[in-house]
């Protein structure tokens, strides 16, 4: 009986040895007291040591946490516990904990502890965080400024030369950086962007460079790659260049020089093969006069110079790109595209858009979440755009509603005050109805204000 027995556990031993053997992340079963009594392959992969040697090891010699083993003899179980592992060369790796308690008559005996990798991502995540959105197809525009400007990039996108890409704030600079880098040789490497003017200046040059283990209190262990590293084989791009400190500008200026970067605190230097996209709304000409930017660095990244004109110097797309925006914000919504009345695209086209194309894209989302039925009126604009005009509109409404009345200044001017007049009786005379008469009129608050002492002149409020 005993015989049979002994028979049985021997051969669950082996049983549970070829399963653990199956899995393929790391797994540690210890008893209660912390002791290793089971491992798989994986396991002396991670751990960097032999199975013998693990299975005389303790819980505590081979993670890192304050807490685990009390979770252990607690038997509590665990998903996603951060721990860290410690190899045998001391080194410590941040990975994620499960824990499955093992209970023998309601008492804890130990655990099975599965380990997975915290922080190192998968080929397929970085490559889709790398991944460019756009490319050439996607940039609207047939202006003759345009039309010049793709030709121009299309031409360059399959050289390895440095190209700085100058325009106002939303015209497109990184979308047509993200174009080159697809059209170019090096499209099934990453695309690595980096905004030299959101990161503080004390982490940019670590993020830029990467370090090594050690390098300054509160560096990740292990040391981290910097984005030069990242964007082996593919494309860096530098956005918001004119706002780098000029103790980077010296260093990305030997960067570009000697095509080999140092990690903060190594003292490897790694050969940088990657291909540099810099971009900047600012007058880096008139930096340079100030001082405030290299002139040396200038005429490194001023290799392939191309510039996006502002929206307002391109006028002839915008009608096209109103009704693309409009389009494509209704399928993504599931609304119908509105129409517009002549003066409300009037106004748009009229307008000079300083935010460029990212004002036009966050304005016509804006109109087509409206509830205001498909009629897109002066006054469903926002009213940075419509400014005084919204008396326009209703004013040509009003004149095609009604017989046309002989054009005659004084017909315009009865007009507006009726409107004024009309707009004080439904919000009243207070001044926070006069602030929401002035805003259902597209007026400033000022104007109304004048309008209405004229109107108290003549007495008829
Ligand atoms: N030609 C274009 N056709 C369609 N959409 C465009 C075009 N150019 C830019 N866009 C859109 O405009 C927005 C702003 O583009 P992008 O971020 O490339 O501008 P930018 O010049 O880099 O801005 P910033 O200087 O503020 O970083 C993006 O959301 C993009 O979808």
């Amino acid at each position: 009986m005993a015989e049979q027995t002994e028979k049985e556990r021997k051969m669950l031993l082996q049983e549970v040895e070829g399963l653990l053997s199956f899995i393929s992340l790391p797994i540690l079963v210890v008893e209660k007291s912390g002791q290793v009594i089971h491992v798989n392959p994986t396991a002396e992969h991670i751990w960097r040591r032999s199975q013998v040697v693990l299975l005389n090891q303790r819980l505590t010699d081979l993670v890192e946490s304050t807490k685990l083993l009390d979770f252990v003899r607690r038997g509590k179980p665990l998903r996603d516990y951060p721990v860290e592992i410690k190899d045998a060369a001391g080194k410590h790796f941040p990975y994620l904990c499960r824990l499955h308690p093992l209970f023998v008559n309601r008492q804890v005996e130990g655990a099975i502890l599965q380990f997975t990798e915290q922080v190192i991502e998968t080929e397929f995540e970085k490559n889709r965080k790398y991944a460019t959105r756009y490319s050439f197809e996607d940039i609207r525009g047939n202006s003759p400024a345009m039309i010049a400007l793709l030709e121009q990039a299309r031409k360059i996108a399959k050289s390895d030369s440095t190209v700085l890409i100058r325009g106002e704030s939303g015209t497109g600079k990184e979308v047509l950086a993200q174009s080159i880098h697809h059209a170019s040789n090096r499209s099934n490497g990453p695309f690595v962007a980096i905004n030299c003017a959101a990161i503080p200046e004390s982490l940019l040059e670590s993020e830029l460079f990467g370090y090594e283990d050690g390098a300054f209190t509160g560096a990740k262990k292990g040391g981290k790659p910097g984005r030069f590293e990242l964007a082996l084989n593919g494309t860096l791009f530098l956005d918001e260049i004119g706002d780098m400190p000029p103790f980077l500008q010296a260093k990305l200026l030997r960067v570009l020089q000697e095509r080999r970067i140092e990690r903060i605190g190594g003292s490897e230097s790694i050969p940088v093969d990657t291909r540099l996209i810099a971009a900047t709304h600012k007058d880096l000409e008139s930096m340079i006069v100030s001082g405030q930017f290299r002139e040396d660095l200038f005429y490194r990244l001023h290799v392939i110079p191309l510039y996006v004109p502002a929206l307002r110097n391109r006028k002839e797309d915008l009608y096209d790109l109103i009704q693309f925006y409009m389009k494509w914000f209704g399928d993504r919504l599931g609304k119908e595209p509105k129409r517009f009345t002549t003066a409300a695209m009037k106004c748009l086209l009229e307008y000079q858009w300083p935010g460029n194309i990212r004002e036009l894209e966050n304005t016509l989302e804006y109109i087509v979440n409206l509830e205001i039925g498909d009629l897109v009126t002066i006054s469903s604009l926002p009213a940075s755009i419509r400014g005084d005009r919204v008396l326009e509109e209703e004013q040509t409404m009003a004149a095609t509603a009604a017989p046309a009345p002989p054009f005659a200044a004084s017909s315009l001017e009865k007009t507006e005050e009726q409107l004024i007049i009309q707009a004080i009786q439904r919000f009243g005379k207070t001044t926070e109805g006069k602030r929401k008469a002035a805003e259902h009129l597209g007026i400033s608050v000022a104007t109304l204000y004048r309008r209405l002492n004229k109107l108290k002149r003549k007495h008829l409020v």
